[in-house]
C-alpha cells in the first residue's frame, strides 16, 4: 500500500490502520524527519514499512519512487492519494504562482501519482485508489485555489473509475470536511480562533471529526467490502455541507457567533434589511 503524505495527519493515521491489518506500507512526503518518525512508530508496533522522500508533483522523482516500491516490494495493491494543503487567502490576493503552487499539491500532483501506479502496477495486476479531496461543496471561500484543485480531482476520480475499470481498478474520493489533524497546525493564531469558535456550528454534528473518521472511510473503500464501489465519492464532513437552509432556525442563539457570519433569518436586523430591499 502506498500512502502520500504519510508522515502526518490523516496519511500517518492510515498508514498505522494499513499496517495494523498486516499491509506493508510505503509512506510518501517531502520532510524525511517526518517520515522517519512514521516509520519507528509503526516499526515499534510491529507493523512493515518503508519511508520514500518524493514531491509528488516532480514527475521524474514520483516514476523512480514507484519504481523502487515495485522492485522492493513486488506490488501495490492500493494507493492513498492524500498528500496536499493549501495556506488562506482570498481571490483577490492570491498570486499566479500561489495559485499554481497549489493545483500542482492538489491535483497535477495526485495525477503523476495515480497515473504511474497504474501504468507501473495496476494496469495489469488491478488494485484500489483513493483520492483525497476535501468538503468543496458549493465553493470554498478563502480556499478558491485548493477547492479548484479538488473539483478537477473529484471529476477526474470519476473519469479514471471508468477508463480503468477494465483493469480490475478501483478508483473512489474521500472528501474529509474539517477535520482535527495535525494539518491545523498550519494556520496561524487568528484562523485557529476562527476554527475553535466559528466552525462547529455550522456542522449538524457539531464537533470536528477526528483523523481515525476519515482513515476508516479510506481503508474501507480500499478493502474487498467496497468491492462494487468505483467513482464514488464518501464525504467524512459530519454533515457540513447539509447545514444550509432550515439549519440555523433549529440553532441556540448562542451559535450565532460574530465568527460565523450567519445569523437567524428571524433577527430583527436581517427582517429589517430584506425589507429594504424588497422596498427598493
Ligand atoms: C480560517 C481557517 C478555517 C479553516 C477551516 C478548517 C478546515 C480546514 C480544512 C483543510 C485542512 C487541510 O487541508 S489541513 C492540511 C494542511 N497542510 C498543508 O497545507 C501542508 C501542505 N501545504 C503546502 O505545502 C503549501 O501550503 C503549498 C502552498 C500547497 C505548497 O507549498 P510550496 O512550499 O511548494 O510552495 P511555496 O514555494 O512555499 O509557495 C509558492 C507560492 O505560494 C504562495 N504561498 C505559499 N504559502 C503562502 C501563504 N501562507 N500565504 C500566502 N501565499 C503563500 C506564494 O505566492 C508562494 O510564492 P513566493 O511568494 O514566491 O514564496
Ligand atoms: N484536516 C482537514 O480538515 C482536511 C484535510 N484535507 C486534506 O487531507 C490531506 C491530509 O491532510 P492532513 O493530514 O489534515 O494535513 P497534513 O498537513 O498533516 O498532511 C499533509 C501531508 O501531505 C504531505 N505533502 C504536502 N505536499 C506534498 C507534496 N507536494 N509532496 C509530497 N508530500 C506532500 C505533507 O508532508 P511533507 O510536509 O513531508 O511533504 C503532509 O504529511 C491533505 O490533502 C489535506 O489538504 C482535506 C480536507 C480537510
Amino acid at each position: 500500500m502506498i500512502v502520500t503524505g504519510g508522515g502526518s495527519g490523516i496519511g500517518r493515521c492510515a498508514a498505522h490502520e494499513l499496517a495494523s491489518l498486516g499491509a506493508h506500507v510505503a509512506i510518501v512526503g517531502r520532510n524525511p524527519e517526518k517520515l522517519e518518525t512514521v516509520r519507528i512508530e509503526i516499526e515499534e508496533d510491529g507493523g512493515s514499512v518503508s519511508t520514500h522522500v518524493s514531491d509528488i508533483r516532480d514527475e521524474e522523482t514520483v516514476a523512480a519512487t514507484i519504481a523502487t516500491i515495485i522492485k522492493d516490494h513486488g506490488r501495490i495493491d492500493g494507493l492513498v492519494n492524500n498528500a496536499g494543503g493549501q495556506y488562506r487567502a482570498a481571490i483577490k490576493d492570491i498570486t499566479t504562482k500561489g495559485f499554481e503552487a497549489v493545483v500542482r499539491s492538489n491535483l497535477t500532483g495526485g495525477f503523476i501519482v495515480m497515473r504511474e501506479v497504474y501504468n507501473q502496477w495496476m494496469a495489469e495486476h488491478g488494485g484500489s485508489i483513493v483520492n483525497m479531496i476535501a468538503d468543496i461543496w458549493h465553493g470554498w471561500p478563502h480556499f478558491s485555489h485548493s477547492a479548484a484543485a479538488r473539483g478537477g480531482m473529484f471529476t477526474l476520480t470519476e473519469s479514471a473509475a471508468t477508463e480503468f475499470a477494465a483493469s480490475g481498478v478501483r478508483v473512489n474520493s474521500v472528501a474529509p470536511g474539517s477535520i482535527a489533524s495535525s494539518g491545523l497546525d498550519t494556520y496561524d493564531a487568528k484562523d485557529t480562533e476562527f476554527i475553535q469558535k466559528g466552525v462547529s456550528p455550522h456542522i449538524p454534528l457539531q464537533r470536528f471529526g477526528t483523523e481515525s473518521e476519515v482513515s476508516s472511510a479510506i481503508v474501507f473503500l480500499l478493502s474487498p467490502g467496497a468491492s462494487f464501489i468505483t467513482g464514488s465519492c464518501v464525504r467524512v464532513d459530519g454533515g457540513a455541507p447539509n447545514a444550509r437552509r432550515g439549519w440555523w432556525e433549529l440553532q441556540p442563539a448562542e451559535n450565532n457567533t460574530p465568527f460565523n457570519g450567519f445569523h437567524r433569518a428571524s433577527e430583527p436586523a436581517i427582517l429589517a434589511a430584506a425589507h429594504q430591499g424588497e422596498q427598493r
